[in-house]
């Protein structure tokens, strides 16, 4: 995938192309039912398709003071774009001139400097100052200005519309069975390592702090994760127990985000080590324990739930895996 951060990047001879708009905040089932699309009609037409989205999220232009964070922050959203086999994103810069483009002055923009044939949308989809058009603006936009509008009436699963908000929700939940039936995947966040207290080690269990993180993360509470070190071909994969919260035991709240790896040995780790953090399953939520060793207690107990998931896991993969 071809990736472009702003208008004056596309390639002059990149157009005519298939397009698609949005926010596509944690690539969802909904966004892929569109893109899949967009993706199909591209090859009929021989085009290429472009995915249109923007940075930062237009909420943190609109409304910088409501609390908005984000399922997959820009790179990892790309990444997960990538896998769609869509051919190019263009990334606009979303900046308050860009918020205040009337509908035709944005479809102008779609129209004579991207080159669109095609645009394909849910029908929620608004655009322009103050989001005063939908599809049906696109479409006689589109008549006007040489390029077609298709709608499809929303991805449904689970009894109501896929939707970024609702995955957003349901994670802060700790619901997140419910979130990956919605985005086909477990959650997870990348982050670095941060120096803990030294109190997991002294009456506990061994932990990987992670650095803050600003974006999404689940409810407070115990997680069964995996936590991936590093990157590329070295990157190894660690089963673990995540907790995420206050850890009250231990006095003053202090919020962490912590990992004890379950198939521990040692790894090189530094401030820059890449770590992936993906969590599987959501086990209890954080508890104020009487002392550290009511804590640890818990822990072992933690710790025995995980790895039954994980053999459990082993041993459903091996069933599916096709005899040889
Ligand atoms: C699996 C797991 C479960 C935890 N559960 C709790 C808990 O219920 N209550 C709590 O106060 N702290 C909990 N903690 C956090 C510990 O208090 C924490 O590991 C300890 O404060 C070490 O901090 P440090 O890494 O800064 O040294 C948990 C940690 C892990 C790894
Ligand atoms: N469930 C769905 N079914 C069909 N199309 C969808 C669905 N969800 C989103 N889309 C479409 O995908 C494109 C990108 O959507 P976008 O990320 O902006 O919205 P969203 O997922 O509904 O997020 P939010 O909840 O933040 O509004 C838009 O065309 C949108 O209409």
């Amino acid at each position: 995938m071809k990736i472009y951060r702003s208008l004056s990047e596309l390639p002059a001879d990149l157009g005519p192309v298939v397009a698609t708009i949005g926010n596509f905040d944690g690539v969802h089932r909904g966004h892929r039912w569109v893109i899949d699309q967009v993706n199909a009609r591209a090859r009929t037409l021989c085009l290429p398709s472009l995915l249109i989205t923007f940075d930062p999220h237009p909420v943190r232009v609109l409304r910088p003071d409501a609390p908005h964070s984000l399922i997959t922050p820009l790179e990892q959203k790309l990444a997960l774009l990538g896998e769609t086999g869509i051919d190019a994103a263009l990334i606009l810069p979303f900046t308050p001139e860009l918020s205040r483009l009337t509908a035709r002055q944005f479809a102008e923009i779609l129209a004579n400097d991207i080159h669109v044939r095609e645009v394909h949308e849910g029908e929620n989809f608004r655009f322009g100052h103050k989001a005063e058009a939908g599809m049906e603006g696109l479409e006689q936009l589109g008549h006007e200005l040489g390029f077609t509008a298709q709608t499809y009436s929303p991805h449904i699963l689970r009894a109501a519309p896929v939707s970024s908000s609702r995955i957003r929700n349901l994670i802060a939940a700790g619901a997140l069975h419910h979130a990956r039936a919605l985005t086909g995947r477990p959650f997870a966040i990348q982050s670095t390592p941060a120096s803990g207290r030294g109190y997991g080690t002294r009456y506990t269990v061994p932990t990987i702090n992670l650095a803050p993180y600003p974006e999404l993360l689940p409810a407070k509470g115990v997680y069964v994760t995996t936590l991936k070190v590093g990157t590329g071909p070295h990157a190894e994969t660690f089963n673990a127990v995540t907790n995420i919260g206050d850890r009250p035991t231990f006095g003053a709240d202090s919020f962490a985000v912590e990992s004890h790896l379950l198939n521990f040995h040692a790894v090189d780790l530094n401030e820059q080590t890449p770590l992936e953090l993906t969590f599987l399953q959501r086990l209890r939520p954080e508890i104020r324990w009487p002392n550290p060793e009511a804590l640890r207690t818990q822990i072992g107990l933690d710790v025995k739930k995980a790895q039954r998931y994980f053999a459990l896991c082993t041993t459903l993969t091996k069933e599916k895996a096709p005899a040889t």
